[in-house]
């Protein structure tokens, strides 16, 4: 029902405005594009690419930014609402926050280094969110192998779609608070890099203190994060799990030789996150601020 042509005629310029924004955040702040990416997963695995996410709390509403896996960690809400007052200017009440978002992830990957996709269009903005399907279906990152693959499988991905998502882990930051664990009572870390990491990651205090998940090229979306898991170098727990002697450790060898393959699989996977559940039709709205409804 998404089409890759959407916004053809009612907003011409919405795909050059949406990609203009994000090369000028992401070259202020290379971060910015992991953020961004980040933040379409975190939309799509919860009741669907809705923009549910972008909801801010109020006095009677409670949405999703501050649920566990969000709150104090997702961030790009700024150039989301940077991009939808742009866009509202040249074509008001036309391009959803939902659709911003997916195209602001795309474009994020390419400037960093990754493949494009095409990005289909059309889905609707929620008018509501909801905080414990986030709790539920946003996975941890102390989540075994065999609750990665069922977390990723209860929304119709394979444990091969998973491992190239996982990829995303390329870039990016985490907070100590979500690895310390790994740092002190893990036996499958590379000692040398656990030791640099307690550095900054301390056994008490610290918790939001920064390290990146690819410990070697943090601002580009390559496949060292593959390589990293082969020695040992994942970041979280759940990282480590996709090379710790089970059934996904030849994907993630195959992916470690061969980056142009996992740049392919990775963008066929978002394509196919792209399309969980949009609102479409009469369905949902186009909010005019993507931190509320209409
Ligand atoms: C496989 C299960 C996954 C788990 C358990 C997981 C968990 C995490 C955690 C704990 C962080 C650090 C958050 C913080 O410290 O504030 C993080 C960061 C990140 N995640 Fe994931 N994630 C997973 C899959 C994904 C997927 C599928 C994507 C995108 C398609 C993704 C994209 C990112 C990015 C880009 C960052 C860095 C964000 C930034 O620097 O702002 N993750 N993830």
């Amino acid at each position: 029902q998404l089409s890759g042509t959407f916004y053809s005629s009612s907003c011409p310029s919405a795909l050059s405005t949406i990609k203009s924004a994000v090369s000028s955040a992401v070259s202020s702040e290379a971060r910015m594009g992991a953020s961004l990416l980040r933040l379409h997963f975190h939309d799509c695995f919860v009741n669907g690419c809705d923009g549910s996410i972008l909801l801010d709390d109020t006095a009677n509403f409670t949405g999703e930014k501050n649920a566990a896996p969000n709150a104090n960690s997702v961030r790009g809400f700024d150039v989301i609402d940077t991009i939808k007052s742009q866009l509202e200017s040249k074509c008001p009440g036309v391009v959803s926050c939902a659709d911003i978002v997916a195209v602001a992830a795309r474009d994020s990957v390419v400037a960093l280094g990754g493949s494009s996709w095409t990005v289909l269009l059309g889905r609707r903005d929620s008018t509501t969110a909801s905080q414990s399907a986030a709790n539920a279906n946003i996975p941890a990152p102390t989540l075994s192998l065999s609750g990665l693959i069922s977390a990723f499988s209860n929304k119709g991905f394979t444990a091969k779609e998973m491992v190239a998502l996982s990829g995303s882990h390329t870039i990016g930051q985490a907070r100590c608070t979500v690895f310390r664990a790994r740092l002190y009572n893990e036996n499958n870390i590379n000692a040398t890099f656990a030791t640099s990491l307690k550095a900054s990651c301390p056994s008490s205090g610290g918790d939001n203190n920064l390290s990146p998940l690819d410990t070697t090229s943090p601002t580009s979306f390559d496949n060292a994060y593959f390589k990293n898991l082969q020695i040992q170098k994942g970041l979280l727990h759940s990282d480590q799990q996709l090379f710790s002697g089970g059934s996904t450790d030849a994907q993630v060898n195959a992916y470690s030789g061969n980056a142009a393959t996992f740049k392919t699989d990775f963008a066929n996977a978002m394509v196919k996150m792209g399309n969980l559940s949009p609102l479409t039709g009469s369905n949902g709205q186009i909010r005019k601020n993507c931190r509320r409804v209409n």
